[in-house]
């Protein structure tokens, strides 16, 4: 039986780490891959490991020996799920395996947005302190969360627990999700419609999928209704947002700033508006990957690939 990695080296560029693949059958590494090698590449394959390289409809149509597509990742927008039912292909995905380390980056994000201690440190080492009579060199507005609203969009596992670091900073909490009530809110926590949240939020953070429905869910209109000054986080995906827009209401000073971990092109093209829009930190899709998230996606792609060859698949999304 035949193993292929699409993309291995973000979790894991040692192919030695992929061993626990190798009691299932052949296993053929590759460090990236793009959409047009996909077909060539994953020929004769029954198991397809993909991080981020897209798997469309079409190319299922090419890969009739396929029958399970394992995501090395939470989100598996990057997979049509619906046309890999339609011919038989199982996929699974991994879930909680950086539930943790997602909603701790949000508060890196978060925390820089309102200390920017980089940019304090900086000045510092360039003799800024040194060079002035203050026992205090404030270069940025400073500002306190507690007491401040934090709008979850998305209370699934990354949302509930960023919700829990939110009340541990003494913020209070607004959430919209799906159903508008999946998951009963936990105290502080509570739902409301998308305009609400946008309304009443401080620092909107963005943790639902990338789907159908929440493709430019962050958009002009949205973006319009914010409390003058707030800050949006995106850890989620990019193409949640109208990347247009929130330039827009970042250089318009309407939304305070923006931290993004994920764009709608990535690797981020040189012509992404954001890359030049004032108060924009980016940093390059990297929430995921603290060590102990990458061994636990390690762990859990290898349980999904025994689950399903032993014939009860876990973590199915389709
Ligand atoms: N930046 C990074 O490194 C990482 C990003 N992610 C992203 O975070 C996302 C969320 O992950 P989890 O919380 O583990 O997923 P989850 O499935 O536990 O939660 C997603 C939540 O979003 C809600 N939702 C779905 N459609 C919605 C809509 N139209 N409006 C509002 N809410 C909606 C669902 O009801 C669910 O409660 C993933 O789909 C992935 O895209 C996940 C891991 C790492
Ligand atoms: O797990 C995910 O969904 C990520 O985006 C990291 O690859």
């Amino acid at each position: 039986m035949k193993i292929v990695i699409l993309d291995g080296r973000t979790l894991a560029p040692d192919r030695a780490a992929w061993a626990g693949l190798e009691e299932f059958g052949e296993v053929v590494y590759h460090d990236v891959s793009t959409a047009e090698q996909v077909v060539e590449r994953a020929a004769g394959a029954t198991v397809v490991a993909t991080n981020k390289t897209p798997i469309r409809e079409e190319t299922l149509a090419r890969l009739p020996e396929l029958r399970l597509i394992t995501l090395l990742a939470t989100g598996y927008d990057c997979v049509d799920v619906k046309a890999a039912r339609a011919r038989g292909v199982t996929v699974c995905n991994v879930p909680v395996y950086g539930t943790r380390s997602v909603s701790q980056f949000v508060f890196a994000l978060l925390l820089e947005l309102c200390h920017h201690a980089g940019l304090h440190d900086e000045a510092v080492h360039d003799g800024e302190w040194t060079n002035q009579p203050d026992f205090s060199l404030r270069k940025t507005r400073q500002v306190e969360l507690a007491g401040k609203t934090m709008g979850i969009v998305g209370y699934g596992r990354i949302g509930r627990q960023t919700a829990v670091l939110a009340r541990a900073f003494g913020m209070d909490v607004l959430t919209h999700s799906r159903s508008g009530g999946d998951n009963s809110p936990a105290e502080g926590v509570r739902f409301c419609g998308l305009d609400e949240l946008f309304a009443g939020s401080d620092v909107i953070s963005l943790h639902c999928p990338m789907t159908e429905q929440t493709a430019g869910l962050i958009n002009r209109d949205q973006l319009s209704r914010v409390k003058p000054g707030a800050f949006l986080i995106n850890t989620a995906r990019g193409g949640l947002v109208v990347e247009e827009d929130l330039a827009e209401a970042l250089n318009s000073g309407r939304l305070g700033a923006a931290a993004l971990d994920v764009v709608s092109k990535e690797p981020i093209r040189p012509d992404n508006p954001l890359l030049k829009a004032k108060n924009c930190l980016i940093t390059p899709h990297i929430a995921w990957a603290t060590d102990e998230a990458r061994g636990r996606l390690m762990e859990t792609t290898v349980a999904n690939v025994a689950a399903f060859l032993g014939g009860k698949p876990i973590n199915v999304v389709n």
